[in-house]
């Protein structure tokens, strides 16, 4: 399979303005993405989730984006009309929001709601479609994908949901995934279980990852590249494997802060942060 770059971003620029001014979101970032998994990490408000909505052209409307270079193969994000956005946001690029509440129909089953978007990108008949949906519902291991099929979303737990967000996404079959904070609203096994499916079905499909979020760990054991964001800036990239050769005082700070499981009661040290770090 060619490596080449699905996505280059070159000096990315996402600022809004505001009733007290401006704020720059993002302050110039740049990276390439071929069909690996990459990590996006950073505290809130370091800029991880407005790079990803920019590529996604979701930027608020009091945001203005600037590029030299924002392209999905030759695709110039920067320039989409909304016509051209829907053949490429949802089809091409597709994104997993955090909490499947707010991206599911609540008034719809979870079967009809698969079922109308499999219909979308695929000519079958209604059958075959149930067929599919079935399909896509075991694809994202859900044991009973009946009951889960005739279920209203407020019917099934968190991590089921998410699965079947999960589900949904693959449906379109995109290139790129990009999965913004995907599982902060589970608790921590379902997180890893949820995480897992959908290393998988990336891995399998062969499609490119984006994984945002503010957990570094994390973050390293899915993914193949991590970039570390502090105030709008890249202040570090690092291969997953190589976490314990991060040079950035910021990147050392991010992988201290965490509670040790070897009975270490000690404080967690405060994160430091200097001025000249968000100069990029
Ligand atoms: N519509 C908006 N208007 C003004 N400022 C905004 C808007 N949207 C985001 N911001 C600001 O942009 C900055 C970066 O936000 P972003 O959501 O990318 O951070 P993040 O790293 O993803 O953090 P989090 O994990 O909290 O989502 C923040 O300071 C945020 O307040």
């Amino acid at each position: 399979m060619s490596n080449d770059p699905l996505l280059n971003v070159k000096n990315l620029k996402v600022t809004f303005n505001t009733p007290k001014g401006e704020v720059n979101a993002v302050r110039g970032v740049s990276f390439s993405l071929g069909r690996e998994r990459l990590g996006i990490v950073g505290e809130s408000g370091s800029g991880k989730s407005q790079t990803g909505r920019a590529i996604l052209g979701l930027t608020a409307a009091n945001g203005r984006i600037t590029a030299d270079e924002l392209k999905f193969h030759d695709v110039d994000l920067a320039n989409l009309t909304p016509k051209q956005w829907r053949k490429v946001r949802g089809a091409r690029i597709s994104m997993i929001m955090q909490d499947p509440k707010y991206s599911l129909n609540p008034v719809m089953t979870i079967g009809d709601q698969i079922i109308e978007a499999y219909r979308e990108h695929h000519k079958v008949n209604a059958r075959e479609a149930r067929h599919r949906a079935i399909d896509m519902l075991e694809a994202v291991k859900i044991r009973d994908p009946e009951r889960v099929f005739n279920s209203y979303p407020h019917e099934v737990s968190g991590g089921m949901g998410q699965r079947v967000m999960i589900a949904m996404m693959l449906i379109p079959e995109p290139e790129l995934i990009i999965a913004d904070e995907p599982t902060s609203a589970l608790d921590v096994t379902v997180q890893l279980q949820v995480m897992a499916i959908l290393d998988d079905l990336v891995r399998d499909r062969g499609m490119a990852l984006i994984f945002i979020s503010h957990d570094l760990h994390l973050v390293s054991s899915f993914c193949d590249r991590v970039l570390v964001m502090y105030q709008g800036h890249v202040v570090e990239e690092l291969a997953a494997s190589a976490l314990h050769e991060a040079k950035h005082p910021y990147t050392k700070g991010l992988l201290n802060c965490l509670p040790k499981m070897d009975g270490d009661q000690s404080d967690l040290p405060i994160l430091e942060r200097e001025a000249s770090w968000a100069e990029g």
